[in-house]
């Protein structure tokens, strides 16, 4: 049985009259990936914002492993093991892969008290940073400027950032976006490889991407949950197949 890390409860966020999540519940176990799909304006990236602090819910609430995290700032819920990777960009361009992901490493260690410490700190920072670099793939491209490296090098390299935190929960924005079909298929791969480890949450438009990845699938229409399931139980969903997924995945 494997574990469960984060517990969503009947999730609610309204914006003014419109409700761009309404009561949404989602598990995240460790060695799964859980999927949601749906089409533009779902409720995905609220759904994502609420999960990890960037947005207080209106109601409903967060455990994440063990702790009621409902309403904690974002830095907060990181320090607790969750980690996110944005749509948007979190890469220093002028600086190389190594100390983009060093830094990252850096970022999760609290402030040293002393000298001592610091020194310690600077291994483990050092340790994590390898791991994440080693995990993500991108040891050859380890002195290689950010800026200077292809979009999928760089979605990779967001990935490495992520784990250089060492979070048990990964939180996954459109990771395949923007790519072509040999970089979707190492960030397919890159993912499946840290999946052990994990638990995660993938938000993802490309439907192969997502039914070779999830073992799990909640498929949202106007920020309700239409249905959650497995990924033959979605193909066979008829109310999914009207309302998102169409002929190519039945
Ligand atoms: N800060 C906000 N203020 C007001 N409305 C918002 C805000 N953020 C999102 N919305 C609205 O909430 C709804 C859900 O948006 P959301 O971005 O979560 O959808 P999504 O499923 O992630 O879409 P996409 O696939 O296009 O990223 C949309 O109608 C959007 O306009």
């Amino acid at each position: 049985m494997s574990e469960l890390l984060l517990s969503a409860k009947n999730l609610t966020k309204r914006f003014g009259g419109l409700a761009a999540v309404q009561g949404v519940s989602v598990d995240l176990w460790r060695d799964h990936i859980h999927a949601v799909i749906g089409p533009n304006g779902a409720g995905k990236s609220t759904l994502t914002n609420l999960l990890s602090g960037d947005l207080p819910p209106t109601s409903g609430s967060v455990m994440l492993d063990q702790h009621d995290v409902t309403g904690w700032s974002p830095s907060r819920i990181s320090a607790r093991g969750l980690g996110r990777s944005y749509q948007k960009t979190n890469i220093f361009l002028p600086f190389t892969v190594w100390e983009n992901i060093r830094l990252a490493a850096q970022s999760r260690e609290p402030h040293a008290a002393s000298w001592l410490r610091r020194a310690t700190n600077l291994e483990a920072i050092n340790a994590r940073a390898e791991r994440a670099l080693e995990l993500s793939g991108l040891q050859s491209r380890k002195n290689s400027v950010a800026g200077a490296i292809s979009h999928g090098e760089q979605r990779q390299l967001e990935i490495a950032m992520t784990l250089a935190t060492q979070p048990q929960v990964l939180l996954l924005d459109e990771p395949l976006a923007g790519m072509g079909v040999a970089e979707a298929e190492r960030m397919v791969a890159l993912l499946l490889s840290i999946k052990k480890d994990h638990g995660m949450l993938l938000v993802e438009h490309d439907m192969d991407a997502v039914f070779t990845l999830a073992d799990q699938l909640t498929v949202m229409v106007n920020g309700q949950v239409i249905a959650s399931g497995t990924p033959a139980q979605i193909r066979a969903d008829a109310g999914v197949q009207a309302a998102y997924l169409g002929e190519e995945h039945a």
